[in-house]
C-alpha cells in the first residue's frame, strides 16, 4: 500500500434536534476556509437550506464557501464515497451526518470493512451532539422504546461530544449534564455552544490520537475516571510506560472483540511499538479494529495508551492482557489467529 496521507472522515452523531443541522449548515456556508465534502447520510427529513433544491441526478453540489455537500441513503455510502474520490483535489476532508436515530456503529464500520474506503479514507474521529435542554430526559428513559439507549450510546461511542442549546439552560444545568456526560464517557472532550457556533477546526481536525489534532479547550475533562452512572457501561483507560509487541497487541484485541464484540462499543489508543519511531493508533468498534502508523513521537514521552467503553470491563484483567503485550513479555504473538479483519497490512 503506498504512504498516500488518508482524508479524514469525521462521523457526526446526536439524537433529533440536537442541532446537528445547524452546525452543517454552518459549515456549509461560514468562511472557514477548510475545503470539507458533507455527506448527509439520510437524506429528506428537514431540507438544508430551503433555497436548495436537490435534483434527482445531481449527487454532489459545490457550495459558495469551496465545500460541497453530497446526500445519500445509508447504503450508498460506499458509493459516494467513491464517487468524492475522483474529486480528491477539491476537499480535504469528509464530514458525515447521521440521522439522529440512527446507530453510528454501521457508518463508522464502513471505515473498517471496505477495502478500497479504508484505502483511501480514515475515520478521524466520532462527533456527538447533545442537546443540553433535553439529553436529561433521554438517558433517564427506561431503554424500552431504544431512544435512552441510543442517547447513552452515542455518547458513549463519542471521541468529541459538542454540548448545544446552551443559551436554552442555567450555566449551573450546563454543568450537571456535562457531568452526567462526563459519567458516560470519561474521556472525549466536551464543547459547549449555542446554534452550534462551535471552531469548525475544534469539530473536525480530531486526528483523534495520532497527536496531530488540536486539543480543544475542555473545561470538564477529568483525568483518567472509570466509573460511570451505569454501573456495567464503563469507560476503562489503560496506560503502560513499556514499549509494545504489535502481533501480541493484535492478538489480545482480536480475541477480545472476538469473544467480547457485544460488549466491548469502542476501542482506541496509541501504542508506542518497540523499535518504531512512530506512534501507532489503535481504533475499533465492535468486532473490527485497525492499527496504523501516526506521527513519531520525537521527544514526547512515549507510552502505550488504550481506552475502552463498553459493558461489564473488568479493569484488572485487561490491565493484565494490556501489559502482558510489553516487549519481551508478550505470551501471545499468533497473529494468524486474530479473528477480527485488521488493516496491519498498511503498516
Ligand atoms: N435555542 C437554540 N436552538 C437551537 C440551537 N441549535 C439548534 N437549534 C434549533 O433547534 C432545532 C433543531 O435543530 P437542527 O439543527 O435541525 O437539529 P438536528 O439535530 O439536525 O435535527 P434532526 O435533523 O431532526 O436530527 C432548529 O429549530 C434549530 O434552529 C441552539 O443552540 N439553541
Amino acid at each position: 500500500m503506498g504512504n498516500h496521507a488518508k482524508i479524514p472522515v469525521t462521523v457526526l452523531t446526536g439524537f433529533l434536534g440536537s442541532g446537528k443541522t445547524t452546525l452543517v449548515n454552518r459549515i456549509l456556508t461560514a468562511d472557514h476556509r477548510h475545503r470539507i465534502a458533507v455527506i448527509e447520510n439520510e437524506f429528506g427529513d428537514i431540507p438544508i437550506d430551503n433555497a436548495l433544491v436537490l435534483s434527482g441526478d445531481e449527487e454532489i453540489i459545490e457550495m459558495s464557501n469551496g465545500c460541497c455537500l453530497c446526500c445519500t441513503a445509508r447504503t450508498d455510502l460506499i458509493d459516494i464515497l467513491r464517487r468524492l474520490l475522483e474529486r480528491q483535489d477539491r476537499f480535504d476532508r469528509v464530514l458525515i451526518e447521521t440521522s439522529g436515530m440512527a446507530d453510528p456503529n454501521p457508518v463508522a464500520q464502513t471505515f473498517f470493512v471496505d477495502e478500497e474506503v479504508a484505502a483511501n479514507f480514515e475515520l478521524d474521529g466520532i462527533v456527538t451532539m447533545v442537546d443540553a435542554l433535553h439529553v436529561d430526559a433521554h438517558i433517564d428513559e427506561v431503554a424500552d422504546n431504544g431512544v435512552g439507549a441510543h442517547v447513552t450510546d452515542q455518547i458513549a461511542f463519542a471521541d468529541r461530544v459538542i454540548l448545544n442549546k446552551t443559551d436554552l439552560v442555567s450555566p449551573s444545568k450546563a454543568d450537571s449534564v456535562a457531568e452526567r456526560i462526563r459519567r458516560v464517557n470519561s474521556t472525549a472532550d466536551i464543547i459547549r455552544s449555542s446554534y452550534a457556533d462551535v471552531d469548525v477546526a475544534d469539530v473536525l481536525g480530531i486526528g483523534a490520537f495520532t497527536g496531530a489534532g488540536r486539543n480543544a479547550e475542555d473545561p470538564d475533562r477529568m483525568d483518567g475516571g472509570t466509573h460511570l452512572h451505569d454501573p456495567t457501561l464503563v469507560s476503562v483507560e489503560l496506560e503502560i510506560e513499556d514499549d509494545v509487541d504489535l502481533a501480541a497487541v493484535e492478538s489480545w484485541v482480536a480475541g477480545l472483540l472476538r469473544d467480547r464484540d457485544e460488549d466491548v462499543y469502542r476501542i482506541k489508543g496509541l501504542l508506542s511499538l518497540v523499535g518504531d519511531p512512530r506512534r501507532f493508533v489503535l481504533q475499533g468498534i465492535h468486532s473490527m479494529f485497525e492499527i496504523t502508523p501516526g506521527t513519531p513521537w520525537g521527544g514526547d514521552r512515549r507510552s502505550t495508551r488504550v481506552v475502552l467503553i463498553g459493558r461489564n470491563l473488568d479493569r484488572e484483567e485487561l490491565s493484565r492482557d494490556l501489559r502482558s503485550c510489553a516487549a519481551g513479555v508478550a505470551a501471545f504473538g499468533d497473529p494468524a489467529s486474530c479473528g477480527a479483519p485488521s488493516a496491519t497490512g498498511t503498516l
